[in-house]
């Protein structure tokens, strides 16, 4: 069995609402350790990365917190490196999604050393791709693919190695239903796939995860990018810019399962989970839920 790095990154700078610098806690107190122990993975929790306070400051040249979120991601990326070197599965507990931009640029430098094919598949009501220029927030945690994929600030992009550390086809968006007006037009351009609710919603969830995963082979490597708020708020209430009209719970718990059926998930981030919004911690118990399916719990095989 393999064993499972938890990595705490306790920040908001990224976000609009402040509070998601409390969700490695709020994951650790629902159990996420012994979850994943009890179906038989070694479990290390490597403990909260070290960075800088939140300034809550106004957004500059488009976006806010630049120095602070580059200063994160560079914890992250060297965290997620680290534990990628020791073929250890990286769990990423933030914090808000401004992080995926080390923790996915730490996997994609990885997979190209390994030669492997890296699948993002990223699960979230938002897709992301907003820069510097188009952001109608500044707020980076809305901008970390555009990043991935070579736009946005200078300080961003490059982390991996190569300009882009993912290619448009090697993405793919589950469960959107909040897009930017310029957004829209930087996913046409870069030729973006992206499942949005109504597409769920026409097609169900299975056969959605059936196309998503259907190139999927033994060299495959994938990323898990899981945004809370990817889920409807009456589920999973406590995230910062929820929106409504999400999966269900069994919507969200099949997409899971149909990953772990693969076998191929290598590594994980769970983010934007935000306490101070929550009712008696239900979306980290919900999100440890979720995971435990992610890593291949199901109701008759064990
Ligand atoms: N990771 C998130 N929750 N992102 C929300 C982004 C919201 C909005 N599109 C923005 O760019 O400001
Ligand atoms: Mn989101
Ligand atoms: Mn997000």
């Amino acid at each position: 069995m393999a064993t499972v790095s938890l990595i705490g990154a306790p920040t908001d700078v990224g976000a609009s609402v402040r509070g998601a610098g409390m969700g490695p806690d709020a994951l650790r107190v629902a159990g996420l350790a012994a979850a994943l122990q009890a179906q038989g993975f070694d479990v290390i929790d490597r403990g909260n990365l070290a960075g800088p306070p939140n300034p809550w400051q106004q957004p500059a040249q488009g976006v806010r917190h630049l120095p602070e979120v580059v200063a994160w991601n560079r914890a992250v990326f060297e965290a997620v490196s680290t534990a990628l070197a020791m073929n250890h599965v990286p769990l990423l507990m933030g914090g808000d999604h401004c992080l995926a931009i080390g923790s996915i640029s730490a996997v994609a430098r990885q997979c190209r050393q390994e030669r492997k094919n890296l699948r993002v598949i990223w699960l979230d009501a938002h897709t992301d791709v907003n820069t510097e220029t188009i952001s109608p927030s500044g707020n980076i945690h809305g901008m970390p693919v555009a990043c991935l994929l070579g736009h946005g600030p200078a300080d961003l992009v490059g982390w991996s190695g190569e300009r882009a550390a993912i290619d448009a086809g090697s993405l793919d968006f589950i469960g959107i239903r909040s897009v930017d007006a310029d957004e829209r037009q930087a996913i046409k351009q870069m030729g973006l796939q992206v499942f949005d609710m109504r597409h769920i919603d026409e097609h169900g969830m299975r056969n959605t995860m059936t196309e998503v995963l259907q190139d999927v082979d033994e060299d495959t490597h994938i990323h898990v990018s899981f945004d809370l708020d990817c889920l409807d708020p009456m589920e999973a209430p406590g995230v910062g810019t929820g929106v409504r009209g999400g999966p269900t719970y069994r919507e969200m718990q099949l997409c899971m399962e149909m990953i772990a059926d693969t076998g191929r998930l290598g590594s994980l981030d769970v983010v934007e989970i935000n306490p101070a919004l929550d009712v008696r911690n239900r979306t980290a118990e919900l999100a440890v839920e979720f995971i435990q399916s992610l890593f291949g719990a199901s109701t008759l095989v064990r």
